[in-house]
């Protein structure tokens, strides 16, 4: 976990967030044991912007990678996951593990995505 936790905090230092000023650092572990990392990705046109997690796991989905173990989220307070994170996350791991740290490394939860999002829209709510 505190290697996922250093790719995280290592691609924080890559955000573009010249607006909030508020870096962002994710790290995906695939179930083969491959890393994903992601910054959020600001805009002039704000509600273009790229969350970190999201970037991280559409560069695991786009390396062929569908199947997720954890999570780590890295930013200067401890930041949890936005609901479109949530959401996003949830189409694929709905139990994933969710670890929560700062910019010194200091982990302040370590959970699981069904527990930040329950009752979930999923690939079931489509089913008649
Ligand atoms: O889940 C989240 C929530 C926010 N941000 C980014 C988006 C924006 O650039 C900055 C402030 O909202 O934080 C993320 O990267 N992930
Ligand atoms: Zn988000």
């Amino acid at each position: 976990m505190r290697e996922l936790i250093a790719a995280a905090t290592e691609a924080r230092l890559r955000a573009y967030a010249p607006y909030s000023d508020f870096l962002v650092g994710a790290a995906l572990l695939t179930s083969s044991g491959k890393i994903y990392a992601g910054c959020n990705i600001e805009n002039s046109s704000y509600s273009l912007t790229c969350c970190a997690e999201r970037v991280a796991t559409a560069s695991a989905i786009a390396d062929g990678h569908q199947n997720f173990e954890a999570l780590a989220v890295v930013s200067v307070n401890g930041s949890y996951p936005c609901g479109a994170c949530r959401q996003f996350l949830n189409e694929f791991t709905p139990d994933l593990l969710i670890i929560i740290a700062d910019t010194h490394g200091k982990i302040s939860a370590e959970t699981t995505l069904s527990a930040l999002y329950p009752s979930a829209f999923s690939p079931d709510s489509l089913e008649p």
